[in-house]
């Protein structure tokens, strides 16, 4: 089925100076329907980039984007990104506002996904009186409540400390599983790639093309100290950093 298709894909964003910084040139990308893709590269390579061109935050310069589905899809940032002035169900409110979802399915939505990720006793409560892991669980469930085919995620978890980032990738593999969700996630962290995905792509430096993708197969649940994830990393880490 297809799922994400980056085809051709340019972008250069222009500078101060003048001559610009060209960040992709002629990049192409599938990724299957209902996998788990994780893209590593260097930092400044045009991971960001990439996501913002496929979710319509910035516009191409040459190539395209296509989605699956309806091309419903969920953004989880680093940071949680929530409104401080709205609780945690009015922020799902907000987002649910910008999609064809009925208003008479609000609630229901709503109760469920706040369910889902472990925070119905906190519906009413404002973002500023959770926890960092909590508030990017909010954000996960702002992502989910509005059911996307596809879910962007760029460095969810980075800024978590390693248990609650270990809970949430925990959890968001059972839900990517529970539904079918084509999920492509940006990390710095090979070994958080490795324990999540179906493939990795690697790439290079800017302007950004795909050095290779390698498919992870061991069999889940992974951790991150597995002896199968650290040959997997020294297979991805030689290279990253050829
Ligand atoms: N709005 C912009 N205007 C000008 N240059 C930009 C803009 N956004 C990004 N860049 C530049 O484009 C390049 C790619 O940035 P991007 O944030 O996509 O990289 P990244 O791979 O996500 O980086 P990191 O891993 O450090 O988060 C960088 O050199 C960055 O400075």
């Amino acid at each position: 089925m297809p799922g994400i298709e980056i085809v051709d894909v340019s972008k250069k964003y222009s500078t101060g100076g003048g001559g610009g910084v060209q960040v992709l040139d002629g990049l192409s990308l599938s990724v299957v329907e209902g996998e788990f893709r994780t893209i590593v590269g260097p930092s400044g390579c045009g991971k960001t980039t990439l996501l913002h061109l496929i979710a319509g935050l910035e516009s191409t310069d040459k190539g395209y984007v296509t989605l699956p589905g309806d091309g419903q899809l969920g953004f989880v940032f680093q940071e949680p990104r929530l409104l401080e002035w709205q609780t945690v169900g009015e922020n799902l409110k907000f987002a649910l506002d910008g999609t064809e979802i009925p208003k008479s399915n609000y609630d229901s939505r709503i109760t469920e996904v706040i369910e889902t990720v472990g925070l119905s006793d906190f519906r009413d409560e404002y973002p500023r009186t959770l926890s960092g892991g909590m508030q990017q669980r909010v954000a996960l469930a702002r992502a989910l409540c509005i059911e996307p085919d596809v879910l962007l995620m760029d460095e969810p978890f980075a800024s978590l400390d390693e248990i609650t980032a270990k809970d949430l990738r925990h959890d968001l593999l059972e839900l990517w599983q529970e539904n079918s969700i084509t999920i492509l996630f940006v990390t710095h962290d090979i070994r958080e790639a490795i324990v999540l995905s179906d493939t990795i792509s690697i790439l290079s430096r800017k302007p950004a093309d795909i050095i290779a993708s390698v498919d992870i197969t061991s069999p889940r649940p992974r951790e991150l100290t597995d002896d199968v994830t650290a040959d997997y990393y020294q297979r991805i880490f030689s290279k990253l950093n050829r």
